[in-house]
């Protein structure tokens, strides 16, 4: 049930946001992937936008090119954009859904009420090379229909729970457990990411069975201050104590069940 490591992959969109705002060069999202690999990134993840408000062209050609780890490009079901994919290949692409007035990504990509549409691209991708994921809620007719299109992969969208007052956020957290047993149990590799930060990743970091975190704009923002190496190898470091309280929860577990079977 539990895969050996839980990785991390960071978002670097918002380095983009920051040259954007200006037309600049500077500061260049394929710099900060290099760094954020030195500092322990297991991947770095990029979302495409269709209105380009922040990635660009130009930095997924690069990164593909550059990286030492490997790519998770997060894009729209559209034909414009699976076109760039199979020209480029990333190794993962996620797809999202994509709202064009959005602040950021609101909820998860609606696979049973588009379902033909993902299963065709999810084939289209994997016949170019890319593991493919879809960013979906942790709902279970969600989460089967993505079984059936045929992705191997999935990212359970964590904004609900990181947007929820204390009381709510239980539910959500415990909907992100139940959604990430019933996708194990189906065989499909389980990341999580959307809104996650330094106050709240060792609960999700302890889900079992969690292959991979996204995560982007807490990293982006605290770079600000104590620089991005740092921000990194922090939020690594967080990750990592949460995944192992969550193993040595998941043992204890099984040691108390097992007592259980043996006093009856
Ligand atoms: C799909 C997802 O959850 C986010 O990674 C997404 O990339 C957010 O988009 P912005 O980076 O534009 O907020
Ligand atoms: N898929 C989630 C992601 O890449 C990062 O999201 P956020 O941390 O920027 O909210």
């Amino acid at each position: 049930m539990y895969p050996p490591r839980l990785l991390l992959g960071v978002n670097i969109d918002h380095i983009a946001t920051l040259r954007q705002a200006r037309g600049t060069r500077y500061p260049d999202p394929v710099q900060a992937a290099l760094l954020a690999e030195e500092a322990g990134a297991d991947g770095i993840t990029v979302h495409l936008r269709e209105d380009r408000r922040h990635i660009q062209d130009r930095d997924v050609r690069l990164l593909a090119e550059v990286l030492n780890t490997r790519m998770n490009l997060e894009m729209a079901v559209t034909e414009p954009m699976l076109a760039l994919a199979e020209e480029v290949r990333p190794a993962h692409v996620c797809l999202v859904p994509e709202k064009r007035e959005e602040l950021t990504t609101e909820g998860g990509l609606d696979v049973v009420g588009h379902f033909e549409t993902v299963r065709d691209a999810c084939q289209r991708l994997a016949a170019a090379g890319c593991d493919v994921s879809l960013f979906i809620d942790p709902d279970p007719d969600q989460i089967a229909a993505a079984h059936r299109a045929g992705a191997p992969t999935i990212e359970l969208h964590t904004g609900a729970f990181a947007e929820a007052d204390p009381v709510q956020a239980e539910t959500e957290y415990q909907r992100l457990v139940a959604a990430a047993e019933m996708a194990v149990e189906l065989g499909l590799v389980v990341n999580a990411g959307h809104g996650l930060h330094y106050h709240n990743v060792e609960v999700i970091a302890a889900i079992p069975g969690l292959h991979e975190l996204n995560i982007g704009h807490a990293i982006i923002a605290r770079a600000l201050f104590v620089g991005l190496k740092d921000a990194v190898a922090e939020m690594k470091r967080l990750m990592i104590a949460g995944y192992e309280a969550g193993l040595v929860a998941a043992i204890d577990g099984m040691e108390h069940e097992h007592e259980h079977d043996h006093e009856h």
